[in-house]
């Protein structure tokens, strides 16, 4: 294990830093047998926008992309309370389906705005990650572009290991079985806190919600200068 100096106190350039140092290639992985070159690109991440929520215990978010307008790579710190995020996948007309299909995520969730209209969802999410508070949580690539998230609105979280079969598949997302008392999360080697990662490793962690706020730094695409002022003032001179 070794420490890194995130070197600068501000939160913005400590997250640019832990996913760049966090994401370069080690020596062993750094050239491939063919000859071309990285396999493993550093990830960057230039944020230029912080989305903020709040939860109360109780409430949650339907199954939604954040969209092309951002770049495929998100950090989301969670302060004050647990959650359980989902990941689904949209149901594949040549792969075999789960045996449940959800309505398309719905309107409140801003999924019909980003698109999305229609497109039938796996009920059954492939994953559940236990997300702590004072965590940072990462979502890049095919997790950020052809799968959805979703935080199921509950007051209590009730969370097992990955089975061993589970715990065996591919690239570390399996797919899990709901139960009707609680979910079995895929991140449990990740967590931090001693108490809860016992638990876990005994397993069983339960946990009641209490308000959470998210902060998800990303970067905008295209951002407008002069924010929602020079939108009005676009809007106005255009008419
Ligand atoms: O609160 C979270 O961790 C997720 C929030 C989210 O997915 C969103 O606002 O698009
Ligand atoms: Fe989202």
């Amino acid at each position: 294990m070794s420490v890194v100096d995130l070197g600068s106190p501000n939160i913005i350039e400590r997250i640019q830093s832990f996913i760049s140092v966090a994401s370069r290639p080690s020596s062993s992985s750094s050239s491939d047998t063919n000859g071309k070159g990285k396999e493993k690109e550093t990830m960057k991440l230039d944020i230029n926008q912080v989305l903020v929520n709040e939860y109360q215990p109780g409430q949650g978010i339907s199954p939604h992309e954040d969209g092309p307008a951002f770049h495929p790579l998100v950090a989301t710190i969670s302060l004050g309370s647990h959650t359980v995020l989902d990941i689904h996948q949209y149901l594949s007309t040549i792969s075999p389906s789960p045996p449940l299909i959800a309505s398309p995520a719905s309107a409140d969730a801003g999924a019909d705005a980003e698109g999305q209209r229609g497109r039938p969802i796996a009920a059954i999410p492939l994953a559940h990650l236990l997300v702590m508070p004072r965590s940072l949580l990462i979502l890049s690539s095919s997790l950020y572009t052809s799968h959805l998230h979703a935080i199921i609105p509950r007051t209590k979280d009730v969370v097992y290991p990955a089975s061993q079969a589970q715990a065996n598949g591919p690239n570390g997302v399996h797919e899990v079985q709901e139960s009707a008392e609680g979910v079995r999360i895929s991140n449990a080697d990740l967590l931090g806190d001693a108490e809860v990662v016992d638990a876990i490793r005994n397993g069983r962690w339960e946990g009641e919600r209490g308000t959470r706020m998210s902060l998800t730094f990303r970067h905008a695409e295209k951002v407008l200068k002069g924010g929602v002022a020079s939108i009005i003032g676009g809007a106005l001179k255009r008419s």
